[in-house]
C-alpha cells in the first residue's frame, strides 16, 4: 500500500499535540480533543507521543500521524523513540511516520541507528521515517542512512545546539538545512507564530510542525503572565 504521507501535509500545517506526564493536559483524551480542534482548523497532519495518545487520536479524527515515543534510559541522552523496542510498538499503530532521534548520540543499550533502520524497512516497509536532527552533521547522518523525512525537531535541544532558535538570522539554520538534504524538510520546534510557519513553507519546507504555540495552553498562558 502507498504511503500518501507526504502528498497530504505537502504545503500545510502539522500539529503536534504531546503532554508529557508532568504537564497539566497529561491524558489521551485531552490529546484526542486537540487533535479534533486541529482537524476543524485545517492541519493536514498531527505529531503525537505514545502509544496510547496515538491511538486515542487515530479514534478520533482520520488524519495523518506522526507517531513517537519519549522514554528516558539512565544510559543515554536521546529521548525521542530511543530504542527499536518503542520504533516497533509506534509503527504497529498504523501511523504513517515514525520519528526518531538522530542527534548522533550514544542510543540506550548500545544500540545503532544503522540496525534500527534496518529492522524496521524490513519489518515495516511502508511506514516512514523522520529523523529528528539537531545540526547539519546530523541531517547528512539522516541523508546516508535513508530517512524520508529531514525534521528540525531538535536544534537548539542538544548540546551541540543548546540556545538556538530556528527563527534565528531569518531561519539561517532552517536554510542551510534545506541545501543540505533533498529530502523534504519539516520545520519543527519553536516555530510559534502563523508569520514564521509561512516563512518556513516560502523557503521550501515540505511542511511544519507547530506544538506549543497551539496545543499547550500552560506556555501561552506564561507568555502572557512574562509580558505583566
Ligand atoms: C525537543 C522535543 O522534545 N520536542 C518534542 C518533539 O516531539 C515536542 O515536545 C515539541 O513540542 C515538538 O517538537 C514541537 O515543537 P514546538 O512545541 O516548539 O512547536
Amino acid at each position: 500500500m502507498k504511503n500518501t504521507f507526504l502528498d497530504q501535509v505537502k504545503g500545510s500545517l502539522i500539529i503536534s499535540c504531546q503532554a508529557l506526564p508532568d504537564e497539566p493536559l497529561h491524558s489521551s483524551f485531552i490529546m484526542s480533543r486537540m487533535a479534533l480542534a486541529a482537524k476543524e482548523a485545517g492541519a493536514a497532519g498531527i505529531r503525537a507521543n505514545s502509544i496510547v495518545d496515538i491511538q486515542a487520536i487515530q479514534d478520533e479524527v482520520d488524519l495523518p500521524v506522526i507517531g513517537l515515543n519519549k522514554v528516558d534510559y539512565p544510559d543515554s541522552p536521546v529521548y525521542i523513540t530511543p530504542t527499536i523496542k518503542e520504533m516497533r510498538a509506534v509503527a504497529a499503530t498504523g501511523c504513517a511516520a515514525v520519528a526518531c532521534d538522530v542527534t548522533g548520540q550514544p542510543r540506550p543499550n548500545g544500540e545503532k541507528l544503522a540496525d534500527i533502520v534496518a529492522t524496521m524497512r524490513a519489518e515495516f516497509p511502508d511506514t516512514l521515517l523522520m529523523a529528528d536532527t539537531d545540526t547539519l552533521e546530523n541531517v547528512r547522518l539522516a541523508d546516508e542512512l535513508g530517512f524520508d523525512i529531514i525534521g528540525t525537531t531538535m536544534h537548539g535541544y542538544t548540546p551541540a545546539t543548546k540556545g538556538a532558535n530556528i527563527a534565528d538570522d531569518d531561519f539561517a539554520y532552517l536554510k542551510a538545512v534545506l541545501k543540505t538534504t533533498s529530502h523534504p524538510v519539516i520545520a519543527e520546534g519553536k516555530v510559534d507564530t502563523p508569520a514564521k510557519m509561512k516563512r518556513c513553507l516560502d523557503l521550501g519546507c515540505h511542511a511544519v510542525v507547530v506544538g506549543g504555540a497551539i496545543t499547550r495552553p500552560l506556555q501561552i498562558a506564561k507568555n502572557f503572565i512574562d509580558a505583566l
